[in-house]
């Protein structure tokens, strides 16, 4: 008995010809991704099933030699990167200009705005989601560059409510750079070393949502965060506490036995909307987005974060995602190419 849909043995042999001639007459052709990475990137990035599914669909990964100058290096069809400094950053601005066909992850320029708190989230205040399910915020801050000793004042005159989150205000990879303290009064804050961005702690149950973005693909995860802070708390207590890297584990929030008022995610929609949205204004194809909402509210969110090029490791089928995505830009480069 044959299934339906299957073919006799000597149709499916022509077949199989056909579409081997068919590969011999045109070759796939290799995608060649250049990456420059730190080495901790390289780790958690390049793991060997991502390695193993992109060379299997003909994406290869080859490392740029920072010794060599990047223009004699190649040729390159995607160039992949996080490194930071202005040698860096000068010599890839250099290969754009003379490489426009190579799509470059991201530019130097738009990545900047993501390396330090004050501008990071400066397009999220200016969007625009209404009638969208649900409104996207961010908590109020202020940027301390000098004068711990004036901070009190400062926090006071600007009118923030306490508890803060005191975060560096440049994020350039180290770990002193997501070095984080949670602030009960404004004195204590004297305490604490600028330039560091005060950022008004939102009470939101504890959970996190982390929302990758890889080109125009997206991934929502749960992760767990600091829990809510009480007005009784907040009326006993004193001091800075450093916290730990709450959200970054891996283990995610998505399998525990979560409050479904905080665990659930955000809308779709909202979500698409707002990575369309960033993706645009940031110039950027991958990053992600840390959001919480707002306890008590069903649809009052606030982004916290925004990272580029991530830990996308930790992302869920993060190979399958990111080697679409390497594809993808072959194929809108290919279709932009004029007729020969
Ligand atoms: N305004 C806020 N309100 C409530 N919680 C916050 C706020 N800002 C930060 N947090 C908590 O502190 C954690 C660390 O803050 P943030 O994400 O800004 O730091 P980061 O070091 O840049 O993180 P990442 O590892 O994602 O780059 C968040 O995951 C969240 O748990
Ligand atoms: O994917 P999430 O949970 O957001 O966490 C990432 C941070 O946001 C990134 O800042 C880390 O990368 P850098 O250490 O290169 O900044 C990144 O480092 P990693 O790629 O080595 O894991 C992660 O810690
Ligand atoms: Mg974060
Ligand atoms: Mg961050």
């Amino acid at each position: 008995m044959r299934i339906h849909g299957e073919m006799p043995p000597e149709k499916e042999e022509e077949e199989k010809v056909k579409s081997l001639s068919l590969s011999i007459q045109q070759p796939q052709k290799l995608v060649v991704v250049g990456y420059a990475l730190t080495s901790k990137k390289k780790k958690s990035f390049l793991q060997p099933k991502l390695e193993v599914l992109a060379r299997n669909k003909g994406i290869l990964f080859v490392a740029i030699d920072l010794n060599r100058p990047l223009l004699d290096q190649g040729p390159f069809d995607v160039v992949l990167h996080k490194l930071l400094g202005k040698d860096w950053c000068g010599a890839i601005e250099d290969y754009r200009k003379k490489n426009p066909e190579v799509a470059v992850l991201d530019p130097p320029d738009a990545i900047e705005q993501l390396l330090n708190r004050q501008s990071m989230l400066n397009d999220v205040t200016n969007l625009n989601l209404s009638d969208c399910y649900g409104k996207v915020r961010v908590p109020r801050q202020m940027v301390i560059n000098n004068d711990p000793s004036s901070i009190p004042h400062e926090v006071t005159s600007a009118g923030l409510k306490l508890p803060l989150v005191a975060k560096p205000l440049v994020v350039d990879g180290t770990a002193k750079s997501h070095q984080m303290f949670l602030a009960y009064d404004q004195f204590s804050l004297s305490e604490l070393e600028p330039p560091l961005v005060l950022q008004e702690f939102v009470n939101h149950g504890g959970v996190l949502f982390k929302i990758y973005i890889v080109g125009e693909a997206i991934k929502v995860v749960r992760r767990f965060s600091l829990p809510n802070v009480t007005k009784q708390e907040l009326s006993k207590v004193e001091g800075v506490f450093r916290f730990p890297r709450v959200s970054s584990a891996a283990a995610s929030a998505d399998d525990a036995d979560l409050d479904p008022s905080v665990a659930e995610l955000p809308p779709l929609p909202l979500l698409e909307k707002l990575a369309r949205e960033l993706r645009h204004r940031l110039g950027l194809r991958l990053f992600n987005v840390d959001m919480i909402r707002e306890h008590g509210t069903k649809d009052v969110f606030y982004v916290i974060d925004i990272n580029y090029f991530p830990g996308y490791g930790k992302m869920p089928d993060y190979e399958h995602i990111f080697t679409d995505f390497l594809l993808s830009l072959m194929q809108s480069k290919y279709k932009n190419r004029p007729a020969q």
